[in-house]
C-alpha cells in the first residue's frame, strides 16, 4: 500500500504557529549506558518536539531505547548528549507538571494503604494540604476513573484494569500538563485495554494535559495519537513521525474500522516489521 504524507504535510503548515512553538523539547539527545567496550548506545541522536495539549505516541522496536527515551524527558534519567527543555526551561530533574506513568501498576502502588490512601499519595505532602483534604481530593480522581465505592479497598482487593485505574487517578491528583505514560495499558487484558484507551482518552479531553505514550502497539499508538513518532531499532533515532488525522472523539469499534486507521496500521506495522532484529 502506498502512504500518502501530502495531506499531512499540508495540515501541519496550516497549523497556528502558538500549536507548534517548542512546549516539551528534545534536542540532540544520546544516551549510553557504561563506559569503554561494555557500552551500550541506547538513544543514538533525537530530536523531538512535543506539543502542547497534544496526544504523542512513540512506537519502535523491542529494546530501542523507548523507555529511556521516557525516562529522560521526565528528567528521571540525564542524557549522555543533548538537552530537554519544558516550558523554555532545561530539565535536569523531575520538573512540576510533568507525571510519569509506570507500566507495571502492581509494583507502583502501595499494598498496604486504601486505594484512596494510594491516590492521596500524590498531594498529602503539599502545603496546606491535610490528610482528611486529600483524601476528599482522591476520591474525586476515583470517581472519574470510575472507581466511586472503592476508595477504602486495598490494591490487591482489585482487578489489573481497576488497579491500573488508580494509578491514573493518582497521576491525575497530581495535577499533570503533561502526562507520560510508559506501555501503561500491557499488562491487562485486551478488553479491558479498550475500556482504558476509552477512559485514558476522556480523561485527556476533559482535563486538557499533554499526553506522551510509549507503546509496542501500533493500534494503540494510531487509536489515541494525534501524531505517532516511530523510533529506529538501537540506537534509536526518529525514523518518521505520522500524524494520524483521525476524527475525534474516537470510537473503539468506528474509529478502528476507517480507511484512515487501516492504511496507518499497515503503514507503521511495516516500518516496524521493517525494523525488526
Ligand atoms: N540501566 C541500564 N543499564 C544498562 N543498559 C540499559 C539500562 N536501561 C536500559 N538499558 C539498555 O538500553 C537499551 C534500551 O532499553 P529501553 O528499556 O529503553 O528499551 P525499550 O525500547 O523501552 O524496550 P522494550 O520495548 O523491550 O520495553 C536496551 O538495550 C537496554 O538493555
Amino acid at each position: 500500500m502506498q502512504f500518502d504524507t501530502t495531506e499531512a504535510v499540508a495540515v501541519k503548515a496550516a497549523k497556528p504557529a502558538a500549536a507548534t512553538s517548542p512546549y516539551l523539547r528534545l534536542a540532540g539527545i544520546r544516551k549510553a549506558f557504561g563506559t569503554g567496550d561494555s557500552s551500550t548506545l541506547a538513544i543514538g541522536g533525537v530530536d523531538l518536539d512535543v506539543r502542547q495539549g497534544e496526544f504523542l505516541g512513540i512506537i519502535g522496536p523491542s529494546g530501542c531505547g523507548k523507555s529511556t527515551l521516557l525516562q529522560i524527558a521526565a528528567g528521571l534519567a540525564a542524557p549522555t548528549e543533548g538537552k530537554v527543555s519544558f516550558e523554555g526551561r532545561e530539565v535536569v530533574a523531575p520538573p512540576a507538571g510533568i507525571v510519569y506513568l509506570f507500566q507495571q501498576y502492581g509494583k507502583s502502588l502501595f499494598p498496604w494503604r486504601t486505594v484512596q490512601d494510594n491516590v492521596a499519595f500524590a498531594i498529602e505532602h503539599q502545603p496546606g494540604m491535610t490528610r482528611e483534604k486529600a483524601r476528599g481530593e482522591s476520591r474525586r480522581y476515583l470517581e472519574m476513573v470510575g472507581l466511586s465505592g472503592f476508595d477504602r479497598k486495598f490494591p490487591f482487593q482489585l482487578s489489573g484494569g481497576m488497579q491500573q485505574r488508580v494509578t491514573i487517578a493518582r497521576a491525575l491528583a497530581a495535577k499533570p500538563r503533561v502526562l507520560l505514560m510508559d506501555e501503561p495499558f500491557s499488562s491487562v487484558d485486551a478488553l479491558t485495554r479498550l475500556d482504558l484507551h476509552a477512559l485514558i482518552l476522556d480523561l485527556w479531553q476533559q482535563q486538557g494535559f499533554t499526553a506522551v505514550l510509549v507503546t509496542h502497539d501500533v493500534d494503540e499508538a494510531v487509536f489515541l495519537a494525534d501524531r505517532v513518532a516511530v523510533l529506529s531499532r538501537r540506537p534509536a533515532h526518529i525514523a518518521e513521525v505520522v500524524e494520524t488525522q483521525l476524527p475525534r472523539p474516537r470510537d473503539n469499534i468506528a474509529t478502528r474500522e476507517l480507511p484512515r486507521f487501516i492504511e496507518l496500521r499497515h503503514h507503521l506495522l511495516e516500518q516496524l516489521l521493517r525494523r525488526e532484529p
